[in-house]
């Protein structure tokens, strides 16, 4: 983990002084949109130290997995217990762009703007708060990671190629009309931060797809008064974020199938009935049978 830090750092450096097309890719694609990074290269980069490679091998480390699939498929909600699972940290690129125009950064309205109209933000960015979180994480020992939302294109992926080995991609699926719903009855804590979901699902099968029943993932009465809603989550905006997807995001499926990392995965249900049926995709029943944290993780 710490090697791969130091690789995307310095490989990002390089990006910096003058050999930036090796990964950020050229703008103006339909999705993605262009911004003035200037500022925030300057902000971000800090002094031109050398970088070095602490560990050249890596022993004993967590999981380093990533998590596909379309916006409101769950990949949080599944990626973050089973990073709790096996303990190593859920790192949600959103959350960590959200995070940052929280923080009120220069670059803040910039990219409200851009997630709010569902396009993907510059590699720059996205790389810099990556690194970021990892080097912070490594500082603390952490040795692995879940990644959610990260890559989303199929550069990406080849970058994160060159810095750290993929163990597993976990790619999860769910018919449009259920995920636009889900994106729709999406909810957040703007106290404590929790995911919950008022949608009511329940659509009927046909052919050999089956039924699919969701109930709603209501919040504690302490958090009912303090709900919100992301700005991205209305139609349009989930609409896009879908065809995005498609054009971007799904050839990185592709990609990860080519190299044998890819493990297909059905939400058919709520979290009781799925939760278990991943455990069991992923050969990790025994991690969690009849244990404490097992109930807590399908709630
Ligand atoms: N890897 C990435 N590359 C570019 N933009 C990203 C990336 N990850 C997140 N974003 C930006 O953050 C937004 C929200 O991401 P996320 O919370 O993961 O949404 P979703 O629910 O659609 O999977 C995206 O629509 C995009 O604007």
């Amino acid at each position: 983990m710490v090697a791969a830090v130091s690789r995307l750092r310095t490989m990002m450096r390089f990006g910096v002084h003058g050999l930036r097309t090796s990964w950020v890719r050229p703008m103006g694609t339909a999705a993605r949109a262009s911004m003035d990074v200037e500022g925030w290269r300057e902000r971000e980069q800090g002094p031109s130290v050398p970088v070095e490679v602490v560990h050249s091998q890596e022993v004993d480390r967590g999981v380093q997995w990533v998590f596909l699939g379309c916006p409101g498929v769950g990949k949080g909600t599944y990626a973050s217990r089973l990073a709790k699972l096996l303990h190593v940290p859920h790192i949600a690129m959103g959350d960590l762009v959200r995070r940052e125009i929280l923080n009120l950064t220069p670059m803040a309205e910039q990219l409200k703007k851009i997630m709010g109209a569902g396009q993907l933000l510059p590699d720059e960015i996205i790389f810099r708060l990556l690194t970021k979180r990892l080097e912070n994480g490594a500082s603390e020992g952490e040795t692995g990671f879940i990644l959610d939302g990260f890559p989303r294109t199929v550069h990406q992926a080849e970058i994160m190629d060159e810095v750290a080995s993929i163990d597993l991609v976990v790619n999860l699926k769910l018919r449009e009309d259920v995920l636009i719903s889900k994106c729709l009855g999406r909810r957040i804590c703007s106290e404590c931060g929790g995911n919950f979901n008022v949608a009511s699902i329940d659509v009927d099968g046909y052919d050999s797809v089956p039924r699919i029943l969701m109930p709603p993932l209501l919040p504690p009465p302490k958090c009912a008064s303090k709900m919100t809603i992301r700005a991205d989550d209305t139609e349009d905006v989930v609409r896009a974020r879908l065809r995005i997807y498609y054009e971007e995001s799904q050839p990185v499926e592709d990609y990860y199938r080519a190299k044998g990392l890819l493990l297909n995965f059905d939400v058919a249900g709520g979290i009781p009935e799925t939760w278990p049926r991943l455990l069991s995709a992923l050969n990790l029943e025994d991690k969690i049978s009849g244990s404490h944290d097992s109930r807590k993780m399908m709630a």
